[in-house]
C-alpha cells in the first residue's frame, strides 16, 4: 500500500498509510478499537477502495485486477464468518467447502479434497471433530475449524481477524500454539495477525504495525517496538512489558493501578 488514505462522512479513516509485506514474512497488526484495523482488511480484500493512493495485493494491481480472482489467493478468518457457518454443517464438509469458497457444501469433492481436508483438521489437532456438528464446537474448536477450512484454498495470504476473541486463557494458548505451527508450515501463507493484545503476538510476528486513528504510529521489527516506552506512548497509560517465552506481557503502571 502506498500512501492510502480512505474519507467517510468528511473524516479521514485511513491516512497516508503505506505499507510492504514481503514474501515469507509474518505480520502482527496492533491497534485499539476503532483505529481503522476492519476497513484496512476491507481494502486488501477489495472491498473497499482508496480514496487516495495505491494499493497492490499479490502482484495485483488495483484498478487493474479482476479481484474476485484475487479473493481466491486471500483467506480471511473473522468472527463474522463464524457467525455464517449453518449450525448443523458437519466439520468436514465446512473445511471442504474452503476449496470451493461457499458457505455449505454444494460440490462433490473427490478423494484428494477429502485426503487434504483431513490432513488439515489433523494439522490443527482437530482429527476426534471430523463428524461433528459445527453447533456442538467450542469456540476454539471453531476458529481452528475455519482455519482449515480457509487453509483448504492453499491462500497464498492468511489473514487472521481478532482470533482470540471468546476464548479462555488456555483455549487462547492451544490455538496460539496451532498459528505458530501453521507459521512454520513450508510454503505455507503470508500470515497477517489483527489484535489488539499484545500478549497474543507470537515470536512468529517479526514484524509489526501499531495503528492509531488510521495512521500508522509505527511499524518494523517487533522486537523493538514492544518495549514499555513506546507502548506508553502508543496506549497514552504508563505501561510496563515483561518478557516471557518471547513474547511481550503487558500491565499498567502503578499511577494508573492506583487512580
Ligand atoms: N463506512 C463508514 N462510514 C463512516 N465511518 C466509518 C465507516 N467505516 C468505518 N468507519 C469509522 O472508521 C473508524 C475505524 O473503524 P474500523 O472498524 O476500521 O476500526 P477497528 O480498528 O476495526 O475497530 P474494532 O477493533 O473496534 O473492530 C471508526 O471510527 C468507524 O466508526
Amino acid at each position: 500500500m502506498k500512501n492510502v488514505s480512505w474519507k467517510r462522512e468528511e473524516k479521514w479513516i485511513l491516512k497516508e498509510f503505506s505499507w510492504e509485506v514481503n514474501e515469507g514474512e509474518h505480520w502482527c497488526l496492533l491497534g485499539l478499537n476503532g483505529s481503522g484495523k476492519t476497513t484496512l482488511l476491507n481494502m486488501i480484500n477489495g472491498y473497499i477502495w482508496p480514496t487516495k493512493g495505491e494499493v497492490h495485493v499479490l502482484n495485483h494491481s488495483f484498478g487493474r485486477t479482476d479481484i474476485r480472482e484475487l479473493r481466491k489467493s486471500i483467506g480471511w478468518v473473522s468472527s463474522s464468518l463464524q457467525q455464517k457457518i449453518p449450525d448443523h454443517e458437519i466439520v468436514e464438509d465446512i473445511v471442504l467447502s474452503g476449496k470451493f469458497a461457499s458457505i455449505g457444501l454444494y460440490e462433490n469433492a473427490n478423494k484428494k479434497d477429502k485426503d487434504q481436508a483431513l490432513q488439515l483438521l489433523s494439522l490443527f489437532n482437530c482429527d476426534h471433530l471430523t463428524m461433528r456438528r459445527y453447533e456442538t464446537l467450542s469456540q476454539g474448536e471453531r476458529q481452528r475449524i475455519l482455519i482449515a477450512r480457509a487453509m483448504m484454498a492453499s491462500p497464498k495470504l492468511l489473514i487472521l481477524d481478532e482470533p482470540c476473541t471468546g476464548l479462555d486463557i488456555i483455549s487462547r494458548e492451544h490455538f496460539l500454539q496451532t498459528i505458530e505451527r501453521l507459521a512454520k508450515q513450508p510454503d505455507g501463507p503470508t500470515l497477517i495477525y489483527v489484535t489488539h493484545h499484545v500478549e497474543e503476538v507470537l515470536p512468529c510476528f517479526e514484524k509489526m504495525i501499531l495503528l492509531k486513528n488510521g495512521e500508522i504510529f509505527q511499524s518494523g521489527a517487533t522486537k523493538t517496538l514492544l518495549n514499555a516506552q513506546n507502548l506508553s506512548e502508543f496506549f497514552q497509560v504508563p505501561i510496563t512489558v515483561d518478557q516471557k517465552e518471547n513474547r511481550s506481557w503487558l500491565s499498567l503502571g502503578e499511577t494508573v493501578k492506583t487512580k
